[in-house]
């Protein structure tokens, strides 16, 4: 449904062309219509079957709100876009969310589903506006998938191809024709280059059965002698620390220990899905509560030195404790989070701090786990925790992610990428630069 701007007189209007479209509801009337919430492709206005069966039956016509969506596209003037979501405990059968501005960038006509000339407008969400709620309200409504056909844009059932204990769909409802995620093997845990010899596993703890005294477990005596995390929802960390030190293969307690939390694989459901500006993504269809571990970084263990093509790769992680620990942005907002206290022992870390760059790294290019799709947010809901849990070297640190706010289902997960600006050079030695396309309120507008 479009509303049509009609107000001809007013000055302040008087160089505008009109009819002029205000708002448009997408309420799925249409059956050429295709919504990813930043991205629209709207069908215009006409020809359809009024009955409600969505059937197109006759041509449309350039005319009202298809002529006013085309006076927006040549006069730069956004619409208000309102969307309609089916709910049986609404008296009306729907709900409705104003879902902000968006820009009509382009219209084109085409034969639709039915064979009739259609009118077709691609929307596209204006930017440093609040994150959208309406994948929120299609969950709260049941509208999170049961099975693998009932996936809107499946371009792949299984990412990890089963080696995953929850399977991991990619959906593409961006590209046409849509396409799977390639160039790259999963694989759900790390490789290590030949010439890396990992150090012996430590002595771990006498423990019996589970860990409980922090006192007499050796390994929350490494934690200051405390356990790290809380046993609530299978195991949250409890605050962010330098390194948490977990139980590992030489300690006594069997696999159900607390101090083991990050080693139990995923358990939410992930999906990879495409994005208009920042190519795959990754969301959970499941509520994360604040603390909990979603996945660890997975890819080749390598010494930085040896990286070939450092520029042109996107899925390297510097295994840098330090500086994760260190000036995040969002890390140091997360502070007045009740649910994670304050990073302790900061000036510790800043003397321990070496001058020269990791020694190793993580590359996801080739050989990577779901983690290497998680894009980059100025305002993340998640955050990097280093996590050692069989030797204590912690230059080969795992790098673990975990929630850093209860988070909800179908929002997209993202973590501060901590590059400094104007800090990557390109093998011409020229500075670097992209943008970033969070849409954070305080976005920096570049990822480096
Ligand atoms: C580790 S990959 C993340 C997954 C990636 N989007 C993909 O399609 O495989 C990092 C790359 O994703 C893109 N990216 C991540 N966050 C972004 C952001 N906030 N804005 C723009 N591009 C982003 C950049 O190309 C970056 O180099």
């Amino acid at each position: 449904m479009l509303y049509v701007f009609v107000v001809e007189k007013l000055q302040e209007y008087e160089h505008y062309i009109f009819p002029l479209g205000v708002a448009i509801v997408l309420s799925g009337m249409y059956e050429d219509d295709l919504d990813n919430a930043e991205d629209v492709v709207y069908t215009g206005q006409g020809g359809h079957d009024l009955t409600g069966n969505k059937r197109q039956i006759r041509d449309q016509v350039m005319e009202r709100g298809n002529l006013a969506l085309k006076n927006c596209v040549d006069q730069g003037v956004p619409v208000r876009v309102v969307r309609g979501h089916e709910s049986a405990s609404s008296y009306s059968g729907k709900i409705y969310t104003y879902d902000g501005l968006y820009k009509v960038v382009k219209y084109w006509a085409e034969k639709g589903i039915s064979g009739f000339t259609v009118f077709k407008y691609r929307l596209r969400r204006l930017e440093g506006q609040p994150t959208l709620t309406t994948s929120q309200v299609q969950f709260t409504y049941g509208r999170v998938p049961k099975c693998p056909s009932e996936i809107r844009g499946l371009v792949c059932e299984d990412i990890s191809g089963g080696q995953e204990d929850v399977p991991i769909p990619a959906t593409n409802l961006v590209d046409d024709p849509p396409v799977a995620p390639t160039g790259f093997t999963y694989c759900k845990s790390m490789k290590v280059a030949q010439n890396i010899k990992l150090p012996t596993n430590a002595a771990g703890c006498d423990c019996k059965g589970v860990c409980w005294d922090p006192k007499t477990c050796a390994c929350a005596r490494l934690n200051g002698s405390d356990f790290p995390y809380v046993h609530r929802d299978g195991g949250r960390l409890i605050e962010a620390k330098h390194i948490v030190f977990e139980c590992g293969p030489k300690c006594r307690c069997n696999a159900n220990c607390v101090n083991r939390t990050s080693q139990r694989g995923l358990k939410y459901r992930l999906e990879v899905f495409r994005t208009p500006k920042k190519g795959w993504a990754v969301r959970s269809w499941d509520f994360i509560p604040a603390g909990a571990p979603v996945c660890e970084y997975i890819g080749v263990l390598l010494r930085t030195e040896e990286l070939d093509n450092v520029s042109e790769n996107n899925y390297i992680f510097d295994i840098d404790c330090l500086q994760t620990m260190r000036g995040l942005g969002g890390r140091e907002r997360r502070q007045q989070d009740a649910s994670l206290p304050m990073i302790q022992n900061m000036d510790k870390i800043d003397e321990q701090r070496p001058e020269s760059v990791p020694e190793f790294c993580i590359d996801a290019g080739s050989f990577g786990n779901v983690a290497r799709f998680i894009n980059h947010s100025c305002e993340p809901n998640l955050f990097i925790q280093c996590v050692l849990s069989a030797h204590q070297d912690f230059k080969l640190a795992r790098v673990m992610l975990f929630a850093a706010d209860n988070i909800p289902p179908l929002q997209e997960l993202t973590y501060d990428y901590g590059y400094a600006l104007d800090s990557v050079y390109g093998p011409d030695g020229k500075l670097k630069r992209m943008t970033c396309y969070c849409g954070a309120e305080d976005c920096r507008k570049r990822l480096f």
